[in-house]
């Protein structure tokens, strides 16, 4: 089985496929519109040395690859080995049944009841994040307000965040605290990912064909990245050591963090069921990295769309108002979860953002069998039949876009490609794929975000936290684009040398 009567893009190198102007595409989306513009949502890539890709965002495509297969879409060598690098043997990188049974294991630390657990902890730091901004605007103007670049402080609120619901240890990042875990992980992905070096993306593209053996040697190269990867797994496993010891003495019976939980889970599973130490470990370098950036990312981008749409801001506001009166009314103090959940306008805001703006605007699976390709949008074939099945030979690399699927005009309708949080009012179905709203941003089946009803939460906490206290406004002429650095990193157009960064226009309004 081959890919050849699959239209696709003309390849600009034998050697590198298109994956070198991928990796350096001026913003995320730009080659996937015009593809997707010429082939519709389902196309051929070649990847180094001429390997050829499926690439694809159509619903019925990812329905089958990411529910209906289970875990015979794995994430293929290249994947599973780059998360090794910075998450060792946790579960961004277990297959099979090493991910299954991690997976069972950490399920208890993420349900609905431990989440309320983790309330006060985004409240707390969300409140912590308004001073701090106040205390910024007051440097030079005492009275109105001036622009700030948001991120930074986002990605140590995040930080504060994962530290205090993960672990039981206060960070401090929002005070200005270094922190030697924090340290090593700063900007990893940048460094790392972004613009990678021709050599390293033909390297990479050599991992498939190598042995186990071999592979076990990559994280030992002694270039900058790879240096990187380790420091950063090294502090993050002795501090790992040191929580998990005070974690299993039994002194902190009854905490509430992600890790105690595993600890006791991880207690009360058959021996040859538990985690092991390394693994143990290895989940603490994973959701340092899988909790931080990715919430920081989508604030915000999120912050931006609503600077960008004052009147959307405004309906929040309203909303906030509606509720904390009926939250007097029963005379509570605070916003519960269900309240949160029952503001349907500030949670439609939420969908819309994390729709236009997934931080993993591509995810990667292989063929771990012979199959065929089922299609809700029917392809041309190069040989001029239509059809709505392709014939998928075992090994194929098939990048799922979420970027695109997330705007595909037949799920979205006709205004998929621009901001309307109004869509998500009108309850109607229109697939049935990702874990959360139809998106594919948390991904999507047996590997889908555990920390998905996580971050939603944390989203709406903090949202409602600074839409009450500041006014957000778009400076005059700025325009954020994303870059793909292995999460989309937003930047202001035209300067991705002065990196991360979204700066907007804040005035205080209590
Ligand atoms: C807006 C925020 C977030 C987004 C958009 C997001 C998105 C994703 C995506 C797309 C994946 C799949 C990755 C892949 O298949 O390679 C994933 C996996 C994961 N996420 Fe999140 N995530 C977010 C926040 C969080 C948080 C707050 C946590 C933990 C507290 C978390 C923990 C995880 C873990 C552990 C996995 C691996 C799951 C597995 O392989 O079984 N995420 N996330």
């Amino acid at each position: 089985q081959s890919l050849n009567d699959i239209r696709g893009p003309v390849v600009p190198s034998r050697l590198f496929g298109h994956e070198k102007m991928a990796r350096y595409s001026e913003e995320v989306g730009d080659l996937e519109l015009q593809w997707g513009r010429a082939f519709g949502p389902t196309f051929r890539t070649q990847g180094c040395y001429g390997e050829e890709k499926l690439w694809t965002a159509d619903p019925k495509a990812l329905q089958h690859v990411f529910h209906t297969s289970g875990y015979r879409y794995p994430k293929g060598t290249l994947v599973t080995e780059v998360g090794k690098l910075f998450s060792g043997e946790g579960i961004l990188s277990a297959a099979g049944d090493d991910h299954r049974r991690q997976r069972k294991i950490m399920n208890p630390a993420f349900s609905t009841g431990q989440l309320r657990a983790f309330l006060p902890v985004f409240r707390r730091s969300a409140a912590r994040l308004s001073e701090k901004w106040k205390e910024e605007l007051q440097i030079t103007l005492p009275f109105g307000g001036r622009a700030i670049n948001i991120s930074p402080m986002l990605g140590r609120m995040a930080l504060d965040v994962v530290g205090e619901a993960a672990f039981d240890d206060q960070f401090g990042a929002l005070d200005g605290n270094e922190n030697e875990l924090a340290r090593a992980f700063d900007s990893l992905f940048a460094d790392s990912f972004l613009h990678p070096p021709p050599w390293d993306i033909l390297f990479k593209a050599t991992w498939r064909y190598l042995p186990p053996s071999v592979l076990g040697l990559i994280k030992y190269l002694p270039t900058k990245e790879y240096k990187r990867f380790r420091s950063y797994l090294r502090v993050a496993f002795r501090r790992g050591k040191e929580l998990i010891e005070q974690k299993s003495s039994g002194a902190e019976k009854g905490s509430k963090d992600i890790m105690s939980i595993l600890v006791q889970s991880n207690l009360s599973e058959d021996a040859e069921t538990r985690l092991s130490e390394v693994e143990m470990l290895s989940q603490i370098a994973t959701l340092l990295i899988a909790a931080h950036d990715s919430i920081a990312n989508t604030l915000a981008w999120l912050l931006y769309e609503l600077a960008r749409h004052p009147e959307d801001q405004q309906k929040i506001r309203d909303e906030i108002i509606a509720t904390r009166a009926r939250i007097e009314a029963r005379h509570s103090d605070d916003f519960t979860p269900a309240d949160l959940d029952a503001m349907i306008f500030t949670n439609a805001v939420i969908k819309e953002s994390l729709r236009l703006h997934p931080v993993a605007p591509v995810l990667v699976r292989e063929a771990g069998y012979d199959d065929i390709l089922p299609l809700a949008v029917p392809i041309q074939t190069k040989s001029g039949k239509a059809t709505t099945e392709i014939p998928i030979a075992s090994g194929t690399q098939i990048t799922a876009s979420v970027w695109t699927y997330n705007r595909l005009e037949s799920v979205w309708g006709g205004d998929a490609a621009v901001w309307n949080p109004a869509r998500f009012l009108d309850h109607k179905e229109r697939t049935n794929v990702g874990v959360f709203a139809n998106l594919m941003t948390f991904s999507a089946g047996i590997r889908g975000c555990i920390g998905w009803r996580f971050a939603l939460l944390e989203l709406q906490v903090v949202l409602t936290e600074l839409i009450e206290t500041f006014d957000f406004r778009i400076p005059k002429d700025v325009e954020i684009v994303g870059l793909n650095a292995g999460i989309m990193m937003p930047i202001v157009k035209g300067k991705l040398k002065e990196g991360v960064q979204v700066p907007l226009h804040l005035s205080v309004l209590r």
